[in-house]
């Protein structure tokens, strides 16, 4: 068995926003070299704080109370800033949410995407500019000059994320966070992202933490998955156990409940109160044991 590349180890934090509300409660997981990995879960389940602990982002008003995030046998969580900085944007990468906003207006393209070759891999410009286009190409961008002459707002949404994602691998990292990185496209864009995230993971043999709340996505694009409701993983495993053989009541009810990326339309059963109310029991009772 291959040693993990990224191993969460019973990470605990609080907002202090609220009181000291507890916004992750002993997180674990490990996630091997080349693996998709979904973090999945309802809005504020922890998902993105995750992420955010991963890239190094924390915000000051979350505080981490306990564990550890090492990514290949160093600490991220008290690494000094500058060996993080070596990391974020060359080692590990993010797949923003929103395409419309990641990308500044006001810059053509092609200088949004060579200044990070310049800057992380001391590309020239002719050396970045050549590395930008073929990666446009590689995510299946046509006319790629006219693209790298274009600025955001000339450009779909579709190919903005195309464009963030040929960002995201262009320093050859060993990690990726795509944090929902197809909520704000329609369905079908939304299938060929996940489809082009998935070739670019696999023909660079990239690990990917994918965040999303969609089950649905998980079983497209996830070779395994943690589930996690309040901060707390509810189950973890391969996506097709988990899916096939989801052994927790909210795992069933959420498996029910849809939606289907692929069949928005089919109708949705609502997760039951009575397993949000047996979840916080759980929950409470494991705090207070
Ligand atoms: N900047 C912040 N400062 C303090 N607490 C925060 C901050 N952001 C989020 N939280 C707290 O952390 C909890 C988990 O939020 P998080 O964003 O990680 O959830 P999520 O699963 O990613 O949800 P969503 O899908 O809505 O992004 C929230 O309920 C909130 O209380």
């Amino acid at each position: 068995m291959t040693s993990p590349l990224l191993s969460i180890k019973a990470l605990s934090a609080v907002s202090t926003r609220e009181a000291n509300q507890p916004v992750l409660r002993a997180v674990s997981l490990d996630l091997r070299p080349g693996e998709v990995h979904g973090l999945v879960g309802e809005s504020g389940a922890g998902k993105s704080t995750i992420a955010k602990a991963v890239l190094g982002i924390l915000p000051r008003t979350v505080k981490v109370t306990g564990g550890s995030v090492r990514f290949e046998e160093r600490d991220l969580l008290t690494l000094p800033p500058r060996a993080l900085r070596d990391i974020m944007g060359r080692e590990i990468t993010l797949i923003p949410q929103d395409p419309q906003t990641a990308l500044n207006p006001s810059r053509r393209i092609e200088a949004q995407l060579t200044d990070g070759l310049r800057l992380r891999l001391g590309l020239s410009a002719a050396a970045a500019r050549a590395r930008a286009l073929a990666l446009l190409e590689e995510v299946q961008i046509r006319d790629p000059e006219r693209v790298l002459a274009s600025y955001p707002h000339q450009l779909s949404g579709g190919m903005r994320q195309r464009i963030l994602i040929a960002a995201a691998f262009a320093p050859g990292p060993k990690l990726v966070v795509a944090d929902e990185p197809t909520t704000a496209l329609d369905v079908t864009v939304q299938k060929e992202i996940l489809r082009l995230i998935r070739r670019m993971q696999r023909a660079h043999d990239t690990a990917v933490i994918f965040v999303t709340h969609d089950l649905g996505v998980v079983a497209k694009i996830c070779d395994s998955v943690t589930l996690l409701y309040a901060g707390k993983v509810i189950e973890a495993g391969t996506t097709a156990a988990m899916l096939e053989r989801p052994a927790h009541p909210y795992t069933r009810a959420l498996i029910a409940a849809g939606p289907r990326y692929d069949r928005p339309e089919a109708s949705l059963t609502p997760v039951p109160d009575a397993i949000f109310r047996q979840l916080r029991q759980d929950i409470e009772q494991t705090e207070s044991a």
